[in-house]
């Protein structure tokens, strides 16, 4: 939507780079309503206490004209403020018919508000959707450019993905809405530009590079280039990143959902059927994400991707993140558990009562011994960062955990927890669909039940099979069963715990499921506790007789 407030400035739109009166007013007046409108901006839920225009860089336009990119600060009542890219374009109404895109395609989301510069009423967009904007991005990746500014450099790398004397090609934006914005240049590249900017680089591009140049791992789109700011003193600080466009009719989480439907037509007449194609695209989805692990894999590499052992500080970093984790998430469940349905509230009591489990399993991960290694990871698996092509998949969106710190995303943790990702993406896929489907609402509960769990049981031990099988035994990354299943474990309990704040937030009819993963991962905690001898008087059993009875 726009805003009714206007801005003026008596400078010409060529020479606004370094008017900070134009910038801080801009940041004052028009941006504040205008971000908060934005699906990329990650503080909306939070007080804001101010916008400031952080920095300012031009992008020469081919037609002479420029687009600038604006760097907005984001401040907070609480905790440190975040840095958001803004490319801007001015779009004067005189010149409006001129130009190679037409401002009425130009969607409410993408127009920022009417100002008047050097005398000439306009509005300014953000310049994704300004062609010359594209354009001038993409060849300036071709062309390897920099454009010096005030503060450092504006550098394009161009990457081995990138065809040599690679023309123009039509560009557009992707009309998905997510934390970042996605262009594409005639269905061969592929580019996101950043939003929420970290104070280094971003993983993403740090992964792909690595799994591109040393890994020498195919199922990622190759690497185009990327764009960089570099200032003087400072980490490079990326703003966005080209891959090749990947030809794909949809993400692994649709096709499962379509090998789903098969499935679920057959429940209803007591029939249990997975095809045998459905197993083998597991198969290879698993033995896919082993080879990037191997890829990931390089006891040579420089100390950023080197493999490194279970240290202490890795383990108190893991245990105060999960503590900190659950808390958040039993005060999140608490305020909100009058609005989840009765099988919702009966699996948030269990999972409440299993508190000491929970904790005492943490506490254990400080002092048991680990033979396994840790190395980078891709962060946040699941199905739909998986493109199904033809006869095989490519991997994607290597951004890292949503919720983390860029430092923190780039902490090495055992593959396994990929692995966790991909069970909990599969536990998800039959869940949803079983218990959401008008094929399935008049049978019985418990019945639905068995039948879901063993689809995703086989589903899972023949994804985590041909995972495990990439690898020849012994393999440094999983020292013996014992630690794999506890790692499993651990993971899979700190992703299911993440979900829930997810579900609350974004779904909350689906709370049910993570809740249900969580307590599932309890009840494989205390067989291991069982079968260790470890049942301490003092730590209660999982409470699961309150799922049949309503806690009064
Ligand atoms: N190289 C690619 N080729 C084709 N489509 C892609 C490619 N990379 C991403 N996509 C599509 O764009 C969507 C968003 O990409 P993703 O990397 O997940 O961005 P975000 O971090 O914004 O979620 C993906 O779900 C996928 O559909
Ligand atoms: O946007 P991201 O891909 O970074 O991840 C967020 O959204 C995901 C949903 O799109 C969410 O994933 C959860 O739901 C998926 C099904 O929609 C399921 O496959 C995943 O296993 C499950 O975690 C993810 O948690 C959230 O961070």
């Amino acid at each position: 939507m726009l805003s009714m407030q206007s801005i003026s400035s008596s400078d010409a739109w060529s020479s606004l780079a370094t008017n900070q009166e134009f910038w801080s007013s801009l940041a004052q007046t028009l941006l504040p309503p205008y971000v908060n409108t934005c699906r990329w901006f990650a503080g909306k839920a939070r007080q804001q206490t101010g916008f400031s225009a952080k920095s300012v860089h031009t992008l020469p336009l081919s037609d002479g004209d420029r687009a600038y990119l604006l760097i907005l600060e984001a401040l907070y009542a609480d905790g440190i403020p975040e840095n958001y890219l803004l490319p801007l374009s001015f779009v004067a109404d005189h010149t409006a018919h001129s130009l190679p895109f037409q401002l009425a395609d130009v969607p409410g989301k993408g127009r920022v508000g009417e100002v008047t510069i050097g005398g000439q009423t306009g509005i300014l967009i953000d310049a994704i959707y300004d062609e010359r904007f594209r354009q001038a991005l993409f060849t300036a990746i071709g062309q390897s450019q920099t454009y010096p500014q005030p503060d450092g450099q504006i550098t394009f790398l161009r990457g081995k993905g990138l065809d040599e004397n690679e023309g123009q090609l039509p560009s557009q934006v992707l009309p998905v809405d997510s934390s970042n914005s996605a262009m594409t240049f005639g269905d061969k590249y592929f580019l996101k530009l950043y939003r929420k900017l970290f104070s280094e680089t971003n993983p993403e591009v740090d992964m792909v590079a690595f799994l591109t140049d040393i890994g020498n791992f195919d199922h990622i789109p190759a690497f185009g280039g990327s764009i960089v700011w570099q200032h003087d003193n400072t980490p490079d600080i990326t703003l966005g990143m080209m891959q090749r466009m990947v030809q794909n009719d949809k993400d692994s989480w649709a096709q499962t959902g379509d090998y789903l439907n098969d499935f679920l037509y057959a429940v209803p007449q007591r029939l249990f059927a997975i095809r045998e194609d459905v197993f083998e695209k597991v198969e290879l989805l698993g033995r896919r994400t082993g080879e990037m692990h191997c890829a990931l894999y390089k006891p040579d590499a420089e100390a950023a991707f080197a493999p490194e052992p279970f240290t202490d500080e890795y383990r108190e970093f893991l245990i105060r993140r999960f503590e900190d984790l659950l808390d958040r998430r039993y005060a999140l469940l608490i305020d909100n558990y009058t609005k989840l349905d009765p099988q919702a509230q009966r699996l948030a009591w269990v999972f409440m009562e299993a508190k000491e489990i929970i904790d005492t399993f943490i506490a254990d991960f400080r002092t048991r011994p680990f033979g396994s290694q840790r190395i980078r990871i891709h962060g946040d698996y699941h199905l739909g960062q998986v493109l199904a092509t033809e006869n095989d998949f490519v991997l994607i969106d290597f951004e890292g955990e949503p919720e983390s710190s860029i430092t923190d995303r780039k902490i090495k943790h055992s593959p396994l927890k990929d692995v966790a990702g991909m069970i909990r993406s599969y536990h998800y896929a039959v869940s949803a669909k079983l218990f959401n489907s008008a094929e399935t609402e008049d049978l019985d509960p418990v019945h639905l039940q068995r039948v879901s769990d063993r689809w995703f049981y086989l589903i899972r031990d023949t994804f985590v099979d041909a995972y495990l099988d990439t690898f020849g035994t012994p393999h440094p990354l999983f020292k013996n069963n014992n630690e794999i299943n506890f790692l499993l474990l651990i993971y899979l309990l700190e992703k299911a715990v993440y979900e829930l704040g997810y579900e609350i937030s974004y779904r909350p009819s689906w709370v049910k499921i993570p809740l249900k993963g969580i307590i599932d991962v309890v009840r494989e905690i205390e067989k291991i506790r069982l079968s260790e001898g470890n049942l301490t008087p003092d730590v209660p059993l999982l409470q699961t007789g309150l799922l049949q009875d309503k806690p009064s």
